[in-house]
């Protein structure tokens, strides 16, 4: 067997969305891989069929990579498959009947269809999509003579978000909610507006007699400003005008509709100045302005999804707990029934973030699988049990030689409370040797890292690093006062979290006191710029990939600037209190680098866009630290195609080979 290897990512393969079939039987899946070649990754979407009590009888690939499969859902009576894929680039909604398993092309779209809902008879499919307007155009421009090559026509927004990370430049126009007729491909468009109808990602629900949809939305013209904004509303089917059902400030959205459709439980909570709003599970009656009750309280903890119980009398929430993602049964008063599935695994892949997916019918449940030596595989649970799983990777582990995980609880040095972290040992770690030690800080900042296999972390081990990676104050999963606790001090005690683990670790004896490094993603690579800051004579070397480096910008260039400006800077803005955003940002600890940093970011990343890494890199550069800058072209913020992960990988391993005290 041997260690990880880079080009292990183009031969590893993982789970993602599981769907189960209306009878609980089958369970569609999506097999996702890297191809070398075209150094993208690609999409299979497979179907396993189950027995009664839930064993794996067999599996067959439905719709192989060239068609790119995404957003598939079971028809009502479980014969056909929706989804959407794409026809030379292009996308297209597809049905496919499982009795000839032929993939047929439903009507034509011009953009992605989103979020697809099957009317309760099979007849009609819902979705949101966008619809394009006009462009603005420069007036007085001469006509371009045939065959021309012009430069390109220029960008021109009045959008307070005009480029979005990893979906670009922002292409004017409203998202709209449309049906399509299955038998005639009749498509017929419900709602009109200049700005958005629909959040067209979120969840469409039919009423149960087939005669209007339920949806989310933000229908103000403001909506760029309001990031914690969205109400339910109810349209006719067969066209009309919307009723809204909720409108409160703060989010109400995912609306599952009970068994008897009389109720709706829905996702989201009140607007509050807070740092982080904790997606939480409410129920309220399926009428305008009905009151709602919070059903998730007694588990304080973020929802991420939820279905209901075919009786109608619990809901299944879907969310994060300390590192991992879970299935709790909530009854409608609230009570935590029972842990349905107690371990799911996140599909981050490139680092180990929890989430992953979940699908129910008829008491089975199916799921992202956890492991910390390959990626997620499918799982299925009957009754609290696990009855079937399917790991993809079983071939390619069998070969491979990973490090032990351990979870570690240290005491932060602030106030004494719990941080939970893990450590990756390398493959063939020696207890009586020295290791150098690796802190990966994970971003969001409200996130986490969990008990999961990554590309990253399995090369830094492979390479001969022990990595510590934990969740610091800030981090979900620890209870809404433990996410809000850097409310009015971002950074601040998460950087205490951070280096009391550090500090514990460090004690090991294994752990080589001289090669200490630290790295991080985001608001990763602002706590490590933080770091190296605070601790100038810690750390050997320092990686801060795609990070915020002064908060100012971040609010102007982000696109999510108003979320900044909004929640993370105490209600704010910058051009009033630019001292309070100063003083926040790691930039201004700039007198205090002297650690050698290297600095990594995707050239098309707007969340976290370039210009601050260049802030940095220049403030380094000037003060003669030494300092190396990556920069990835194309790459949005989650670091762009394989390669590029790959490459920000091997960067800060060869970053930190190069400073390590030999
Ligand atoms: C700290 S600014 C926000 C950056 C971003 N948050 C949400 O998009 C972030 O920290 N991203 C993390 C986690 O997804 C990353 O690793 O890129």
């Amino acid at each position: 067997a041997s260690a990880y290897e880079p080009a292990d990512l183009y031969r590893l393969a993982m789970v993602t969305d599981p769907v189960v079939a209306p009878d609980g039987r089958r369970v569609l899946y999506t097999r996702a891989s890297f191809d070398i070649s075209s150094d993208r990754r690609q999409n299979e979407l497979w179907l396993a069929t189950l027995d009664a009590e839930g064993r794996l009888l067999d599996q067959r690939l439905l719709v192989p990579a060239a068609t790119s499969a995404g957003g598939a859902v079971f028809s009502p009576d479980g014969s056909r498959i929706a989804f959407v894929g794409a026809v030379a680039g292009k996308p297209q909604l597809f049905i496919l009947a499982l009795a000839d398993g032929i993939a047929r092309p439903l009507g034509t779209q011009k953009t992605a269809p989103q979020s697809l809902a099957w009317s309760p008879d099979g007849s009609r499919i819902a979705f949101g999509a966008q619809v394009d307007a006009k462009p603005l155009e420069i007036g007085g421009m001469p006509a371009k003579p045939e065959g021309a090559t012009w430069a390109p026509a220029p960008r021109i927004t009045e959008e307070l978000v005009y480029r979005r990370d990893g979906a670009g430049w922002v292409t004017p126009g409203a998202a709209q909610l449309f049906v399509i007729e299955v038998a005639t491909a009749k498509t017929t468009q419900l709602t009109s507006g200049d700005t958005d109808q629909i959040n067209a990602g979120d969840r469409i629900e039919w009423t149960r007699d087939g005669r209007s949809l339920l949806f989310s939305a933000y229908r103000g013209a403001d909506a760029d400003l309001r990031a914690n904004d969205a109400d339910l509303w109810l349209v006719p089917a067969a066209g009309g005008a919307a009723t809204q059902l909720t409108s409160a400030p703060g989010i109400e959205a995912s609306a599952a509709l009970s068994p008897d459709g009389r109720r709706i439980a829905y996702i989201g909570g009140p607007d509050a100045p807070k740092f982080y709003a904790m997606p939480e599970l409410w129920l309220m009656d399926a009428k305008p302005g009905a009151g709602a009750v919070k059903l998730s309280a007694a588990l304080d903890r973020p929802i991420l999804a939820a279905e209901w119980a075919e009786d109608g009398r619990s809901v299944l929430a879907f969310y994060n707990d300390e590192g991992v993602t879970r299935v709790a049964r909530i009854g409608l008063d609230g009570r935590v029934q029972r842990v349905e599935v107690p371990r799911i695994g996140g599909t981050r892949l490139y680092l180990p973030s929890s989430g992953g997916g979940f699908g129910y019918a008829r008491g089975t449940f199916a799921y992202t699988s956890a492991f910390t030596d390959r990626p997620a595989g499918l799982g299925v649970a009957r009754g609290g049990r696990q009855t079937a799983a399917i790991d993809v990777n079983a071939g390619w582990a069998a070969g491979k030689r990973a490090g032990r995980l351990e979870e570690i609880n240290v005491k932060s040095r602030a106030d004494g409370r719990r941080v939970q972290g893990w450590l990756l040992y390398p493959p063939d770690f020696d207890p009586a040797k020295k290791y150098p030690l690796i802190l990966d800080i994970h971003g969001g900042p409200n996130t986490d890292y969990g008990p999961f296999f990554s590309v990253t972390h399995a090369l830094y081990a492979a390479r001969g690093f022990v990595v510590l990676f934990t969740n610091p104050r800030g981090s979900i999963g620890y209870g809404e006062a433990f996410a809000n606790a850097i409310t009015g001090a971002y950074p601040g005690q998460d950087h205490d979290d951070l280096m009391s683990a550090v500090d514990e670790v460090a004690k090991r004896p294994f752990v080589d006191g001289r090669n200490l490094f630290i790295t991080g993603g985001s608001g990763g690579g602002v706590l490590t710029l933080w770091g190296i800051g605070k601790e100038p004579d810690k750390f050997r070397a320092a990686a801060a990939l795609r990070p915020v480096t002064d908060w100012a910008l971040q609010t102007y260039i982000s696109d999510i600037g108003a979320v900044t400006w909004k929640y993370w800077l105490d209600g704010k803005a910058p051009w009033d209190d630019p001292v309070h955003y100063y003083n926040r940002s790691p930039v201004s600890l700039a007198a205090k680098w002297k650690t050698p940093t290297l600095l990594v970011t995707g050239e098309s990343d707007f969340r976290t866009p370039i210009a601050q890494t260049e802030q940095v890199y220049g403030a380094l550069k000037l003060r003669g630290v030494p300092a190396r800058m990556v920069r990835l072209p194309e790459a949005p913020h989650g670091m762009g195609r394989p390669s590029q992960w790959l490459q920000s990988n091997l960067a800060v391993i060869d970053w930190f080979e190069k400073w390590r005290v030999k």
